[in-house]
């Protein structure tokens, strides 16, 4: 079926005309409607994103455009994203930076630290996701096959030659997916080898829990705040592949340290454990 191209811009200006119901909605819909809008929109600005990256061609500088693009984003769910250790990005020579990865909002939090010439690792399937796979091609997203373990290494490989080559840096989630549940996954090795492939620093950074804002689980997602830390680099100049799992066991250990810390109440925001509002107090 084919839809008048104004069709979309109608859609949208329904959509924003919707905008003041949501006062009025149960929280569940207001979950489900800002979640919808959160990925329309997105999808909406990768589409003005588009012929603005394409005059330069697949180039990781378009990731300054798409970064200036989605920085209102917190404005406009009214997260306030609280940033701390900016300082300890090295100043001019490749790494590589782990997250934790909560969720897909994860993009605010990392948008508002994002360094120059740095570039997410993303899953392939993300390449088809219409306007905004695009959008992140023309950005130098690098895309990894995850059921393809041989060739998401052999990607990975290619990516330490870059990272020297043409002086970028990477941004990875080295628990691999999305982890709605408090805590953190273990964390595969694939960025520790690319790190130690390059010889060059990891730089870690952790977001604290969304729970007081955002529960998938529950259908919640209110305004909050976020912290975001950059924590020092770690070295890892003469260290070789033998000492991979120390050094992810040793990084992720830090972060979720720091996680705990920062997310509120130190429990590291299991299962979205508490009650909106009531501080301190546990919904077992
Ligand atoms: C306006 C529009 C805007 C649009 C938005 C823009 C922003 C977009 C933001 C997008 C954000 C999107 C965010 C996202 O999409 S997040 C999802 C995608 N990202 C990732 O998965 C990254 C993290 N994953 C890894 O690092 C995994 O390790 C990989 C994927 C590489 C393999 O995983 P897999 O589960 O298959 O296997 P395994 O981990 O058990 O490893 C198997 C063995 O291989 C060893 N090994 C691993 N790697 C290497 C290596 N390089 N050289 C040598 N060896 C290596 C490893 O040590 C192990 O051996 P051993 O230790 O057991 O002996
Ligand atoms: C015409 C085609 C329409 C396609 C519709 C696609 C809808 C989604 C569109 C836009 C959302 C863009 C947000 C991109 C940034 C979020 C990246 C993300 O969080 O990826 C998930 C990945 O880390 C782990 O995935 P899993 O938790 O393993 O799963």
């Amino acid at each position: 079926m084919e839809l008048w191209p104004g069709a979309w811009t109608v859609l949208l200006l329904l959509l924003l005309l919707l905008l003041p119901t949501l006062w009025f909605c149960a929280p569940s819909a207001k979950y489900f409607f800002k979640m919808a809008f959160y990925n329309g929109w997105i999808l909406f600005l990768a589409v003005l994103a588009i012929p603005v990256c394409a005059v330069r061609g697949r180039n990781v500088e378009n990731m300054k455009i798409l970064r200036l693009m989605l920085l209102h984003l917190k404005y406009l769910y009214g997260i306030r994203v609280e940033v701390r250790g900016t300082h300890h990005f090295p100043a001019s020579q490749p790494y590589v930076v782990v997250s934790n990865h909560q969720s897909s909002l994860d993009l605010l939090g990392m948008m508002e630290v994002l360094p120059g010439r740095c570039v997410p690792i993303a899953k392939r399937e993300l390449l088809w996701a219409g306007s905004a796979g695009l959008a992140c091609w023309l950005a130098g997203v690098i895309f990894i096959d995850r059921k393809r373990t041989g060739d998401a290494i052999s990607v990975m490989s290619e990516v330490a030659q870059t990272l020297l080559t043409q002086d970028v840096r990477v941004w990875v989630f080295p628990e691999g997916t999305r982890n709605h549940n408090g805590s953190m996954l273990p964390f595969k090795r694939g960025a520790f080898h690319l790190a130690v492939q390059a010889q060059v620093p990891i730089v870690p950074i952790v977001m604290s829990s969304y729970r007081d804002f955002y529960c998938k689980k529950e259908r919640r997602f209110t305004s909050g705040r976020c912290q975001v830390r950059v924590l020092p680099p770690v070295p890892t100049e003469g260290l070789t592949p033998d000492d991979v799992p120390a050094l992810a066991d040793g990084v992720g250990h830090s972060m979720l340290t720091v996680f705990q810390d920062i997310s509120s109440d130190s429990r590291g925001g299991g299962d979205c454990l508490k009650t909106p509002g009531v501080a301190g107090e546990a919904r077992l």
